[in-house]
């Protein structure tokens, strides 16, 4: 075994893995975690930190006007207010402070794997010459051998390398990296364990995947989503609303022949508005995006996350997404009437300047089993045109110049080969036919070879099986998606009996063969346009188009720089069924700002009917009799509402941070066990707690 067979061995393996983890990680949090962040909660009290959040900004104002009104008329009471009006604002900055504090570990240990590495750029000329990391430019060509840390993010152009990327990854088995093929990506700061690669350099230094990494973990790119923003515009009309309800109160109070009391209304109006859900959004939203670095996925954008919560629909390709995507040629079946050697040479012919993998394996092949003289062959080729693979023609091949006219050879996709052979007034159907029903059947990929020698009709010559390997596991995480309410659909170039044969064994909904860029591109705009949420994973620059369509856009670690930088998602553990921890982080997050929402907003009613007998039944004696839980007085009632609202933000922030349980079921009876439990908890526990703190706060001087 070479040691790149080897580690195709160990790559494999680790895939198979990630079936038999748990559904959801649920986040941890410790107490302690609490003081370690406090530093950055006290930093986030400055005025343009709150100004971002409408809410706890009349909150941090109401502090501010309070802690003034106390210097100006001491006393006990309103100082007892100020206080936990500033505590108020500080333990909803601390929420957000844990929540981001999580990432900044993980932040430090990748800014290790940024440390600048000197890159040997090769000259057009071919010379090469040392720069350091920092100076590279995109379309730069460097040089990497065993033993390097590559420079910086890019595609191989040239060879082929084992490499560690455990550094970003956590996963110490080694991966392939090539050329040619959808295996092409590599990441700067990760190494070159053995053999010479030559890296096309694909982004600036300080906007590469590790600089994007640390930004994310971070949070300092975090932009609010739109859910989030008309969350914030619901909770600001709220605000507003309550703000003048409470100014009204004031006339109301003169009227009554009392002087209204600043210091009483601004601690009612924080009482009112929606202080719980305004202090812990944000730290919700780091707290998903956060669960997804846990599970090894990186989503560039919040969107993203909540939009999977909602997904209907996932597509998905099949070469290195359901399969390991080393797909390589392993026999080969002549058309009767060609020599198996003389089918050899041809097949060779047309493999030589094809620089995918299935080429190289097909070339591979000629010389090991065949006894074609590669080299021998090459020379014989060095004035040929090379027709490269493309996903829209499906075929590769080369024009040889040759005494009696130019001669034609093509492989490729059965349908595509057929097409080139009758265009030339060819017959097509051969008694291949049978042989490519049979190799499609099993999984395996046919590719149809076929040639012509000047203006004579094309003849088909033979058959190439290219075999790949469904990944294990696939079929029983797909059922969980189905159970999800997600419909499977697998979109391949490949012909539709493959298809229909690696669909069966990985147990997908629905298959797509014979698909181009533009149909997988066209199939997502129709889902979309139906109202369905697409998500769809993919590897290849020609799924680049249709990552960027889709909703939510999940691109595999081991796939092309294009389709990382075109999905909004990448698995570093590159492994398609990850799509239901995805879409079960993003359902748990959504399910959790709406309880959080719903015990906030049931809070603050309660809040405003525990207090308000106490409060006015100087004004109005009739609503003595409504004071229910006997609160002492009318100071002591607002004080403890103060205090209770401010405790319940810091009770939530481990919810806020873990995530409400999702497991996987019906819609709408989550729906209602929900306004249950957090509907009917939050008008309950205000009462409770209230007066609770109010046994307490009595006994504290000047409670009237
Ligand atoms: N090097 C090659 N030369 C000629 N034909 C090829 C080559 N590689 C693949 N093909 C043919 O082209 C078809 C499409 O390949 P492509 O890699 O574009 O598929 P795809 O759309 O990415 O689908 P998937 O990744 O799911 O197989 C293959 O099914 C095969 O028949
Ligand atoms: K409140
Ligand atoms: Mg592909």
């Amino acid at each position: 075994m070479t040691t790149t067979e080897k580690s195709v061995a160990q790559d494999q393996s680790h895939h198979g893995h990630g079936s038999a983890e748990p559904l959801v990680s649920s986040g941890s949090f410790s107490a302690a975690q609490l003081i370690r962040s406090l530093p950055d909660a006290v930093r986030k009290l400055n005025p343009r930190e709150q100004a971002r959040n409408p809410v706890m900004f009349i909150v941090w104002v109401g502090a501010v006007v309070t802690t003034v009104l106390a210097c100006w008329h001491p006393s006990v009471f309103s100082w007892v207010i100020a206080f936990w009006l500033w505590f108020t604002s500080l333990f909803a900055s601390l929420a957000e402070a844990v929540a981001e504090g999580r990432g900044k570990a993980q932040a430090d240990t990748l800014r290790k794997v940024k440390r600048d590495t000197v890159a040997r750029v090769m000259d057009p000329d071919g010379s090469i010459a040392e720069r350091s990391g920092s100076e590279l430019h995109i379309g730069d060509l460097i040089v990497v051998e065993a033993g390097e840390t590559i420079a910086g993010d890019g595609d191989v152009v040239d060879g082929i390398a084992t490499v560690d990327e455990s550094a970003i990854t956590g996963e110490s088995a080694p991966v392939i990296r090539e050329s040619g093929g959808d295996r092409s990506a590599v990441t700067g700061g990760t190494v070159v364990l053995s053999d010479r690669i030559i890296v096309r350099i694909s982004t600036a230094p300080g906007e590469t995947f590790v600089d994007r990494m640390i930004a994310l973990v971070e949070g300092a790119q975090r932009k609010k989503t739109p859910n989030e923003i008309a969350l914030d515009i619901l909770l600001a009309s709220l605000t507003i609303i309550f703000l003048l309800a409470v100014v009204a109160l004031g006339p109301m109070q003169q009227y009554a022949g009392q002087t209204p009391d600043g210091v009483k209304m601004i601690a009612l109006l924080v009482c009112l508005i929606p202080t719980t859900i305004g202090a812990l959004l944000s730290s919700i939203g780091i707290a998903g995006m956060d669960r997804l670095v846990q599970r090894n996925v990186l989503a560039m954008s919040g969107r993203a996350v909540e939009a999977a919560g909602d997904i209907d629909t996932l597509l998905m390709d099949k070469t290195g997404t359901i399969t390991f995507g080393n797909r390589r040629a392993t026999r080969f079946t002549p058309a009767p009437g060609t020599g198996a050697e003389a089918f050899a040479e041809v097949v060779c012919a047309s493999s030589l300047g094809d620089d995918t993998p299935e080429g190289r394996s097909i070339v591979d092949l000629c010389r090991d089993e065949y006894h074609v003289d590669v080299e021998a062959m090459r020379d014989r080729l060095r004035g040929a045109d090379i027709v490269a693979f493309t996903a829209e023609t499906r075929m590769s091949g080369v024009d040889i110049p040759e005494r009696d006219g130019t001669r034609h050879v093509r492989k490729g996709a059965a349908d595509a080969v057929a097409r080139w052979v009758v265009q030339s007034g060819g017959n097509a159907a051969v008694d291949l036919n049978d042989a490519v029903d049979q190799v499609s059947r099993e999984g395996a990929t046919p590719l149809l070879v076929a040639s012509r020698t000047g203006s004579t009709p094309a003849t088909v010559d033979g058959l190439v099986v290219l075999s790949d390997v469904v990944k294990p596991g696939m079929a029983e995480r797909f059922a969980q998606l189905r159970a999800m309410g997600i419909t499977t659909v697998m979109v391949t170039g490949d012909n539709p009996l493959t298809a229909a044969a690696i669909a069966a064994e990985a147990g997908v909904d629905d298959v797509v063969a014979e698909a181009t860029p533009e149909d997988k591109l066209a199939l997502i705009r129709t889902e979309q346009n139906g109202g369905r949420l697409v998500a769809m994973t993919g590897d290849g620059t020609n799924d680049a188009p249709a990552l960027a369509q889709a909703d939510v856009g999940l691109a595999m670690n081991t796939g092309t720089s294009a389709a990382k930088e075109a999905g909004n998602m990448v698995d570093l553990d590159s492994d398609p069924t990850k799509l239901i921890d995805v879409v079960a982080i993003g359902k748990q997050l959504l399910i959790t700002r709406g309880a959080l929402t719903t015990f906030s907003l049931a809070n603050d009613l309660a809040k405003y009917f525990a207090i308000l007998p106490a409060l006015f039944s100087g004004i109005y004696p009739a609503l003595g009799k409504l004071n229910v839980m006997h609160l002492h007085s009318a100071q002591s009632a607002i004080t403890s509402a103060v205090i209770f609202n401010a405790l319940v933000i810091i009770a939530l922030i481990p919810l806020s941070l873990k995530g409400v349980r999702y497991r996987p079921g019906s819609a709408s009876r989550l729906l209602g066990r929900n306004l249950l439990i957090y509907g009917l908890g939050g008008v309950i526990a205000p009462f409770l707690g209230i007066w609770v703190i109010d046994l307490v706060v009595r006994f504290i001087p000047g409670m009237g």
